[in-house]
């Protein structure tokens, strides 16, 4: 798997780390900044940076996921779901983790770096990895919905269906 990161200051360090063991693991680690301690640097250029190059990868067929975090983990979140393609899930414990990826098919990890160990945030990070997506029919309609609002910029009412 390729595995996109970015981050900000408040993650830098746990960058070095997180990208130490995704590489161990097996995966191939594409670093999209920054690449050195400022406090004053902003987290959007990196975080759509990485978010564009995982839809370049889904598009061409290469299997790609994209882990951005910083001290909350919501502006990268934010800044993430603007690129088209993505789906950014914020990620607080295991279970989260799991159900970005069986319910939401999330593409792109988004963790808050003051908010846990780096252990722990690894852990998210692994059990989101290895995790498939349900494929059920109710969560295949309802990301395409969310799709149908990115592309038209419009969404139809769809009525109350069963599942
Ligand atoms: O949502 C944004 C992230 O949590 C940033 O990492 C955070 O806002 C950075 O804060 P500061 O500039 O105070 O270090």
């Amino acid at each position: 798997m390729r595995i996109h990161i970015a981050t900000d200051h408040a993650g830098l360090e746990f960058s070095t780390t997180l990208q130490h063991h995704l590489a161990g693991a097996g995966h191939e680690v594409i670093d999209h900044g920054p690449k050195v301690y400022d406090a004053l640097d902003d987290y959007p250029s990196f975080c759509i940076d990485a978010a564009l190059a995982v839809v370049a990868d889904q598009r061409a067929g290469v299997e790609a996921l994209g882990v951005v975090f910083g001290g909350s983990g919501n502006g990268e979140q934010i800044a993430a779901n603007k690129v088209r393609g993505i789906r950014a899930a914020l990620v607080w414990n295991e279970s989260t983790a799991l159900l970005a990826r069986q319910h939401n098919d999330a593409n792109v990890i988004s963790i808050g770096a003051r908010q846990h160990s780096v252990e722990e945030a690894i852990g998210f990070i692994d059990a989101f990895i290895a995790e498939p997506f349900s494929d059920e029919e109710r969560h295949i309609r309802r990301i395409a919905q969310i799709a149908e609002y990115e592309t038209t910029g419009d969404i139809e009412d769809h009525p109350l269906t069963q599942g």
